[in-house]
């Protein structure tokens, strides 16, 4: 079985397998067939992620916390961004099922996408081109697969971009998280949804550590309002229709195969140009530091959320108990300042970077961010184990191997 991390990291060289689109343990020919139409018919190529699940026996290994009954579960999933690339990976080295979607759009370089998509299929993850706001082809997926579980990593990214392209937020986050829903809420049976929010959510939020019970209703973005919106649409469905939601609040996640748009990789790909980058810092010289996330934790963290995810209780449409409501930090724990981001950086790239500091822009950005994670400790299993340097290391090494082939120079 192929793993992430020793997989040629430049697609070129990951030989793709038509027979690895099948993933067919429990699902058959049959299954693959429909597919294979689902994906000529639904050309429309917007760009979003998701994870399902499907039950049949299979051996798993999960969390400790995770219910032992819901280890037989064969997962199918949606997925192709960072987040979902990993976590697709990691459902499918345990012996479950994925399914992805993904419409592969262009908010960055949709080749990495792509050979991210090329490293998936080696591996049997199967990802289907289309939106989560086409409505007939999530019902066809749905009737196709019954699902049990959907990880929905669908999202537009990105605090400072919500200012230049505010309806590609509402479009993805709030239409596309809805239309999701509708499908999810009037399917039989329901399946349970894990789904990405943000510490984003926090915004103004003085109170550190932030904790889920903090307030979260002054968001200092665009990006964070719709994942604030996505959460109260979570408690909407979970009233009324009885679908079992978990969101995960993300904290800054970087590592291998990441995202171009984030600081820790364009700073990166500027410091070995030689190109000068911009550091922020608050007023009266003050501190900008994030708690950024190892990808290979959040991976932990989402597989603890999706194994201890209650059943959702409605069908056909309608509720027949209460279901199962949650919010989780997903953080490291340990804030640290941009600057020394860029120092950890300076030393593994043997590269002096050139500094520019400048005031934080009024962009959407806050000053600081830190989780509180005994929630997720303790319902999850979850455990933060990769400290900022080390999980630096391993994307810069991922880095230097992605970017050293001729095709896909630094620009
Ligand atoms: O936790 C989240 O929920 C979010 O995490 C991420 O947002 P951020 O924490 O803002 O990460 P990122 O852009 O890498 O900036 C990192 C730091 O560099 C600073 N920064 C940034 C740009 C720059 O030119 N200079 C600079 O100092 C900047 O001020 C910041 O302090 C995801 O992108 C977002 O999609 C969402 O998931």
């Amino acid at each position: 079985m192929l793993h992430i991390d020793s997989a040629p990291s430049t697609p070129g060289k990951v030989k793709m397998e038509k027979s690895s689109y099948f993933f067919t343990r429990g699902g058959g020919a049959r299954w693959h067939y429909s597919l294979a139409k689902l994906t000529v018919w639904s050309f429309a190529f917007l760009a979003l992620i998701l994870i399902f699940f499907l039950r049949s026996p299979a051996p798993s290994t999960i969390t400790s916390a995770a219910d032992p009954s819901r280890r037989s579960l064969r997962n199918y999933n949606w997925a192709a961004g960072f987040v979902g690339t990993h976590v697709s990976s990691a459902l499918k080295r345990r012996g479950d099922g994925v399914l992805g979607i993904d419409n592969f759009n262009d908010y960055y370089d949709p080749s990495l996408k792509r050979a991210r998509q090329a490293l998936l299929e080696r591996t049997g993850v199967f990802i289907v081109e289309g939106d989560i706001n086409d409505e007939a082809l999530l019902r066809k997926l749905f009737e196709v697969v019954p699902f049990t579980h959907v990880m929905h990593l669908a999202a537009q990214a990105g605090v400072r971009y919500a200012m230049e392209n505010p309806g590609s937020y509402v479009h993805s986050n709030i239409a596309g998280f809805v239309n999701l829903l509708e499908v999810c809420k009037s399917v039989n049976p329901q399946p349970a949804i894990v789904w990405a929010s943000s510490s984003s959510v926090y915004g103004l939020n003085t109170k550190v550590p932030f904790s889920e019970k903090d307030r979260t209703d002054q968001p200092a973005s665009l990006y964070a309002a719709t994942k604030k919106a996505g959460e109260e649409i979570a408690h909407t469905y979970n009233h009324i229709y009885g679908l079992s939601l978990t969101g995960l609040r993300f904290f800054t996640v970087y590592g291998p195969w990441g995202r171009p748009d984030m600081a820790y990789f364009f700073f990166t790909k500027d410091i070995l140009k030689g190109k000068q980058i911009a550091i922020f810092e608050a007023a009266n010289h003050g501190t900008v530091a994030r708690d950024f996330t190892y990808i290979d934790d959040i991976v932990k963290g989402c597989l603890g959320a999706l194994d201890t995810a209650e059943k959702s209780t409605g069908s056909g449409g309608k509720k027949r108990g209460p279901a199962q409501l949650r919010v989780f930090n997903l953080g490291n724990t340990s804030p640290v300042p941009v600057s020394e981001l860029v120092s950890i950086l300076e030393r593994l790239l043997k590269v002096k970077a050139k500094r520019n500091i400048m005031k934080l822009p009024r962009n959407g950005d806050v000053q600081y961010t830190h989780a509180n994670i005994s929630y997720a400790q303790r319902e999850l299993g979850y455990k933060p184990t990769t400290d900022l340097q080390s999980g630096l290391k391993k994307f810069v090494r991922w880095y230097l191997n992605y970017y050293s082939d001729g095709k896909k120079a630094v620009e």
